[in-house]
């Protein structure tokens, strides 16, 4: 069943046509990649479904749902949650604490419950507290809850900001370059917690990747963008291999 539908989507800054009648659907439970040369759109297409950008034509559903012309954070509470190129945590706050914000999409109480630290505030923040962990646990990150998330190494740090995507507990997670900057087995490892992370959480994912081993080691289906426009889309092994890709890519 169809999770998100992309139809007819486009952009244009100034004279620049970022983006241009794209159509993309990514199913229930699919892993799908995003790529293309540097400067073909991918990014301004995540910024597009999240709502940084409003799009100058065309149609985005969630879930039946309309996101065009939603503010980013209802777009997170309708259930996409991203990460960054350049990755972006709280860099001064706790590991705990990084996820923690991811989870007061759900968890609620009133400020003076806060302020005043009431026993609802308390209750609270135990859950909280619990969740978070659970997650942590998940990427092998509870042993670095109390320290601060710039201490983490790389690879850590990345596992860290899926946790804090995944504590808003989305529909579709959207990974931008999650291997940038790593090394091979770096990007060995994160293939794997990207797996685990849609098998355990029965998570949708879409990701940017330049890495063409990830991209065909995990990604069921992929679209490829050019200056703005599809070039092919399809299954991933089929498209890898279409000369006009390879054309793209190699530049010649
Ligand atoms: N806010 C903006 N204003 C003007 N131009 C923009 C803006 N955002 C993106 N662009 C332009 O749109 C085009 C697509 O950029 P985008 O960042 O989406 O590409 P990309 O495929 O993600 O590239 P990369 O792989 O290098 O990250 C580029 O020419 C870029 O300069």
């Amino acid at each position: 069943m169809a999770l998100l539908e992309v139809r007819n989507l486009g952009i244009s800054f100034g004279g620049l046509r970022a983006v241009d009648s794209l159509d993309m659907t990514i199913d229930q439970g699919q892993l799908y990649g995003l790529i293309g040369p540097n400067g073909a759109g991918k990014t301004t297409v995540f910024n597009l479904l999240t709502g940084v950008y409003r799009p100058t034509e065309g149609i985005i559903t969630l879930d039946g749902q309309n996101l065009v012309g939603k503010k980013t954070v209802e777009i997170n509470k309708a259930g996409i949650a991203r990460t960054f190129q350049n990755i972006r945590l709280f860099k001064n706050m706790s590991v705990m604490d990084n996820v923690k914000i991811g989870l007061h999409n759900h968890f609620k109480y009133n400020l003076f419950t806060g302020i005043l630290r009431l026993p609802g505030y308390r209750k609270v923040e135990k859950s909280m507290d619990e969740r978070a962990m659970e997650l942590l646990k998940v990427f092998d990150l509870d042993k670095e809850a109390g320290n601060m998330a710039a201490n983490l190494p790389y690879g850590k740090q990345r596992k860290l900001e899926i946790a804090r995507a995944l504590a808003t507990e989305p529909k579709l997670l959207l990974l931008d370059e999650p291997a940038a900057g790593m090394n091979p087995n770096e990007t060995e490892e994160l293939m794997k917690t990207i797996q685990f992370v849609r098998e355990k959480f029965k998570m949708t994912i879409l990701l940017i990747e330049h890495d063409m081993k990830l991209v065909s080691g995990i990604c069921e289906e992929v679209t490829v963008l050019n200056f703005g426009t599809v070039l092919a889309q399809g299954k991933t092994g089929d498209v890898l291999n279409d000369p006009r890709v390879v054309k793209a890519y190699l530049g010649e």
